[in-house]
């Protein structure tokens, strides 16, 4: 997944989120950011200085492959969500083509994982970005890293292939904001 040589490092949009500040969800029901799945990650994305994020999302119960370790697929979508949160600094709708991750170290129930992720390069609506996981802090020994490919769709690409239900539910919320980001940024 290597971008063309001369594809430049995307810059962040002037209407980003100032550094630091939390990002929030983008959709209440979003397995990876909602505050509306009981078994979600809830996982907190913050913006940095450039066109990167951190984020933490600590292992629950609920997330186990193994006894007391972290499923290898939850793993992924904690980076996956992490990835996508960058989509946001740059004011892009965007949904994840190709995401590889590399399995480093084991990650217990009840661990803190520190996800750091950043857009590497653009190239027409290919967006190349790449995520850490690191174990109980930002400085913490790696145990997830991915890289990954989004692609730039258009807001059609939810109202169409969306379910009907959940489509007309986003967009019937008389909170503007929160329809506005259920579709803007990729669930
Ligand atoms: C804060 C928010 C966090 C959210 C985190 C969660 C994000 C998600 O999980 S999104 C959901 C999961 N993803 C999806 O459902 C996407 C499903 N896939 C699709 O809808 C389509 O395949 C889609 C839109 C990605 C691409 O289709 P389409 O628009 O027809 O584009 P297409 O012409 O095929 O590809 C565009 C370019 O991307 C490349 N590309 C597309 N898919 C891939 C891939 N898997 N690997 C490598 N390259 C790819 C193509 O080769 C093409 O490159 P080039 O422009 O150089 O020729």
């Amino acid at each position: 997944m290597k971008p063309p040589a001369d594809a430049p490092v995307p810059a962040r949009h002037p209407d980003a989120p100032a550094p630091g500040e939390a990002l929030g969800s983008h959709y209440g029901e979003c397995f990876g950011c909602g505050g509306a799945q009981p078994h979600g990650l809830h996982l907190e994305a913050r913006a940095g200085e450039g066109v990167n994020v951190t984020a933490e999302f600590t292992v629950q119960p609920a997330h186990q492959g193994a006894p007391g370790l972290a499923h290898g697929g939850v793993l992924s979508a904690a980076l996956d969500e992490t990835l996508g949160a960058l989509n946001w600094l740059m004011q892009v709708i965007a949904v994840t083509g190709r995401l590889e991750t590399d399995f480093v170290r084991p990650v217990p129930v009840g661990t803190t994982l520190h996800l750091d992720a950043h857009a590497t390069a653009r190239h027409g609506r290919k967006i190349f970005c790449a995520a850490t996981g690191r174990l109980g802090g930002p400085e913490g020994p790696v145990a997830v890293r991915a890289e990954a490919l989004y692609i730039e769709v258009r807001v059609d690409h939810f109202i169409e292939n969306g379910r009907d239900e959940e489509i007309k539910a986003a967009m019937a919320d008389p909170d503007q904001v929160r329809r506005a980001r259920a579709f803007e940024v990729n669930p």
